[in-house]
């Protein structure tokens, strides 16, 4: 390693250990911010240079990538995949998951450059300060502990020197006991009928977690099984749409809802609970709230306060990451509920297996560590702004839009981990839809228009068995012919030649030419289960925090999304004082005019709507009461 590669080495460590050390980078940060001037572009350049020895971007490990981009340049995927050795050597596999990353503008080389990299920005100590309970968190002086929420019993893992791991057993021992009790009728509602839907509200990584593996599961034969007779539905969106849409059908006598929020404050979630328990209360009364509705949060006294039962409150801890909660009773209660709590072990220990793997591995052969360099190299030195997650196995339909929350809202920060501006781009934008569904929408652009590196997820066994008679493949083979064609079709692209070759009208060769080289990995499941579907979990959740190691930024908090919930605050606010007054906003009230207009036009058309029965309120009559009628400001 050089010594200008140690000395990063040095000084990332000790950032990252040290709290007086990131302190004082913050000091000066904000003192360089007083002295920004004229443009804030200038500001960051100095910034930069200032800071510029603890950016990653610095080192020679950083530098010899850059260097090496021509080289790779000079490559083509078409030539890279047909030397056997390299496609032999570019696949990893860990306890059935199996990745082939032949397909990204790699060579052996570029791979040994990227671990020199990885171990010049420190991952492997942070990796450890992450699974020994560090303060990583630093803005928010929090751990990172999402892996001790699937701890097994035996481990021990410590914050502030106590262990932890049983304080999550104790509460994954509750959510069997009263999931069991849900389950087999001993629990039921305030009019004795056993609870058989849930209805979980919460939104963000309060929502896209549990959906994701609720998704995964529901058509795998045996998981269907143990959830016969049940239903899981979720509310997030504080669009009323949304809530219609979630107890639409449904009757509160045999509804269970559980409130999902870490903070117990987010606006929207807090909004929906009170709709929903107002649709209990109309329908049971007052005192039907205690048996209908539980919740999950790290803030018992808010829980109280809102009137659910402590009791009948599942915590979790601060040290969990809201994107990174699913693993806790935020996940693990609605799918217990669902599913049996067995279901809920195998999620749990598919998730440690590739965390134990991510700990233990060397970089070489560690999964995450290996597709979060991948990552690092397409967005930060080959220049592509996405990524796009490409399941052939319709269960996987929610895991790009959670990845979206775990990748983006980690990895989109614009300064370092001590607020250092970096010079490079982070994070990447993440989209995706099944295959083939996306083939007929979006691909277009994949193979002809821009390059964007693609996941590819398939399974070997499929959930659902179908092969039909005089079919020469099974209607999943017929999936997965399309999962192999379309990497290689990405890679190996059609020349000018080839097409002249058959015959295409010369007119139609530069329309019908597919450059190829463009990237892809392929990752294949054995089949999709609770446990693999814990393990590509934990195998995205990591692959993320390893980017974000390398690039230096503090991936487990979130400041970006403040600054809007704030301005809705003052927005609800002035709502409000001017349909009270019966007044319309002017320059007084301190919009800009845009703002003012828009607001003006829709407090106008609001004041012209006629709410003659609540009903039009709630569109499909779910919330029939008094409390619920629309202001009469509104008539
Ligand atoms: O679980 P809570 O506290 O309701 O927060 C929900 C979500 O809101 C955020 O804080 C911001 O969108 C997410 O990080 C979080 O997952």
């Amino acid at each position: 390693m050089s010594s200008s590669a140690s000395g990063a080495v040095l000084k990332n460590a000790t950032s990252f250990f040290s709290a007086k050390t990131i302190k004082t980078n913050k000091n000066n940060t904000l003192k360089n911010k007083k002295r920004m001037k004229p443009s804030s572009k200038a500001a960051t350049a100095v910034l930069q240079t200032e800071h510029k020895g603890s950016l990653i971007s610095s080192t020679s490990e950083w530098n010899s990538l850059k260097e090496h981009v021509k080289d790779i340049e000079k490559t083509h995927l078409r030539d890279l995949l047909k030397d056997y050795n390299r496609c032999e050597n570019l696949t990893l596999e860990h306890d059935g998951v199996y990745v082939d990353y032949a397909r990204q503008r790699v060579t052996e080389e570029t791979m040994e450059k990227l671990y020199a990299l990885a171990r010049a920005s420190g991952v492997k100590e942070k990796i450890n300060a992450m699974f020994s309970g560090e303060a990583m968190n630093s803005t928010e002086n929090r751990a990172v502990l999402h892996v001790a929420t699937r701890a097994p019993r035996s481990k021990v893992i410590n914050v502030d020197g106590s262990n932890v791991v049983p304080d999550v057993h104790d509460v994954l021992d509750k959510i069997k006991d009263f999931s069991d009790r849900v389950r087999n009728g001993e629990w039921v509602g305030h009019t004795g009928l056993p609870l058989t839907d849930v209805v979980c509200v919460g939104i963000g990584g309060s929502f896209l977690g549990p959906l994701f593996v609720h998704t995964a599961l529901k058509t795998n034969q045996s998981h269907a099984a143990d959830a016969q007779g049940r239903n899981l539905r979720f509310l997030a969106n504080v669009d009323p749409v949304d809530v219609a849409r979630a107890l639409n059908g449904l009757n509160p006598e045999t509804t269970l809802v559980v409130v999902v929020s870490k903070t117990f404050t987010t606006a929207e979630t807090m909004l929906n609970a009170r709709t929903v328990r107002q649709w209990i209360i109309a329908a049971l009364g007052k005192e039907a709230v205690s048996k209908h509705m539980v919740a999950v949060s790290t803030n018992l006294k808010l829980v109280s306060e809102f009137g659910i039962d402590p009791k009948n409150a599942f915590a979790f801890w601060d040290w969990v990451g809201g994107r990174y909660s699913v693993c806790s009773a935020v996940g693990m209660l609605p799918l217990a509920l669902q599913y049996g709590f067995e279901t809920c072990e195998q999620f749990l220990k598919g998730a440690w297996s590739m965390d134990e793997h991510f700990a233990t591995a060397e970089f070489e052969k560690n999964l995450p560590v290996t597709l979060g360099l991948i990552s690092t190299w397409n967005v930060s030195f080959l220049g592509c702004d996405a990524r796009a997650i490409l399941p052939y196995c319709q269960a996987l339909a929610k895991l790009a839009p959670h990845i979206q929350q775990v990748a983006m809202e980690s990895n989109g920060k614009g300064v370092t981990i001590d607020g250092t501006p970096v010079d490079y781009p982070t994070g990447e934008i993440d989209f995706g839809e099944p295959g083939t569904n996306g083939q007929h929408s979006f691909y277009q652009l994949i193979h002809q228009g821009r390059v964007i590196p693609c996941d590819f997820i398939g399974v070997i066994k499929s959930q659902q068995s179908v092969y039909l008679k005089g079919e020469i493949v099974s209607n999943h083979d017929e999936l997965m012919c399309n999962f192999f064609a379309q990497a290689d079709a990405l890679a190996v692209g059609k020349t000018p030649v080839e097409l002249r070759a058959e015959n295409c009208p010369d007119t139609l060769i530069p329309h019908k030419t597919f450059t190829g080289n463009r990237p892809s990995l392929s990752i294949m499941l054995p089949e999709l289960n609770a446990y693999t579907t814990g393990q590509l979990l934990s195998l995205y959740e990591h692959r993320v925090a390893v980017q974000g190691f390398v690039w230096g930024l503090n991936s487990f908090d979130q400041w970006g999304v403040e600054l809007g919930k704030v301005l809705a605050t003052r927005v609800r606010a002035t709502m409000h004082d001017k349909r009270n007054e019966g007044k319309m906003l002017d320059s007084s009230d301190g919009y800009n005019h845009s703002t003012e207009r828009m607001l003006n036009r829709y407090l106008q058309g609001k004041a012209q709507l006629k709410y003659d029965t609540p009903s039009d309120v709630f569109p499909c009559d779910l919330i029939n009461s008094e409390e619920c009628r629309p202001p009469s400001s509104y008539a």
